[in-house]
């Protein structure tokens, strides 16, 4: 007899995508028929991944901007404020740093909790203003994101477990990058894509031999089949 599927907390750039970040197809199959819960835990502003959640049709249980916005069971809390953030955002600028998205800012337009900025701008000026106003700058391999130390990803899906009475041991971690080591800390066992950066690979419980969605599909078909 198959025993059930786990729940499982996904990261969505790097893990569901392609390397230029385009989503793969495959996750309209696994994840509406995936029966247990499923949680987006995303640097990403908050709206992307409740729209995925709304367009794949399944339940918006999702972690946004690393932490910084939470929602489970239409309860959502915030967990940081983008204004010091915003602050050094701005004084980046002032230096001659550029956020890098051009005109219309849809990267940062909707997000509430911090600023991510593209990977083409200065790393080292932005890493310098960050810590003078006591930020974290992430690499996320798809952005920087300067946000409020303390608040990861990991923190909200402790938060979702509690909405929901779920046990985070209970949960299948897959995932990227350093933004998602804390998801992998919380959740019961983790899994790196093989394209995922050192800091997730040093985290995670297995790495994996195919990257990006195959090697999410590689867990979620082995899940299924146990
Ligand atoms: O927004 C990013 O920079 C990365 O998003 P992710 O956490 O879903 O990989
Ligand atoms: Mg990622």
């Amino acid at each position: 007899m198959e025993t059930a599927v786990p729940p499982i907390v996904l990261d969505i750039d790097g893990t569901l995508t392609d390397a230029p970040g385009r989503l793969d197809p495959r996750v309209f199959d696994v994840l509406p028929t995936w029966d247990a819960p499923v949680v987006l835990a995303t640097g990403k502003a908050f709206p992307y991944p409740v729209s995925l959640c709304h367009y794949i049709g399944i339940e918006q249980t999702v972690v946004a901007e690393n932490g910084g916005v939470v929602l489970a069971a239409g309860e959502v809390s915030y967990n940081a404020d983008r204004d010091a953030a915003q602050a050094a955002a701005e004084e980046f600028e002032a230096r001659g740093g550029d956020i890098g998205w051009g005109e219309f800012d849809a990267v940062n337009k909707w997000r509430e909790t911090e600023v991510a900025v593209n990977l083409s701008a200065d790393e080292d000026l932005l890493r310098e203003v960050a810590a003078e106003y006591d930020l974290d700058v992430l690499d996320t391999g798809y952005a920087y994101h300067v946000k409020t130390p303390g608040i990861e990803k990991g923190d909200g899906l402790r938060a979702i477990c509690e909405t929901l009475d779920l046990d985070p041991a209970d949960f299948v971690a897959i995932g990227d990058s350093e933004n998602d080591a804390s998801t992998f800390e919380v959740a019961g066992r983790s899994y790196a894509v093989a394209n995922a950066d050192d800091v997730a690979k040093a985290a995670a419980d297995e790495v994996l031999e195919e990257s990006y969605m195959d090697g999410t599909l590689s867990v979620l078909d082995s899940l299924r089949e146990r």
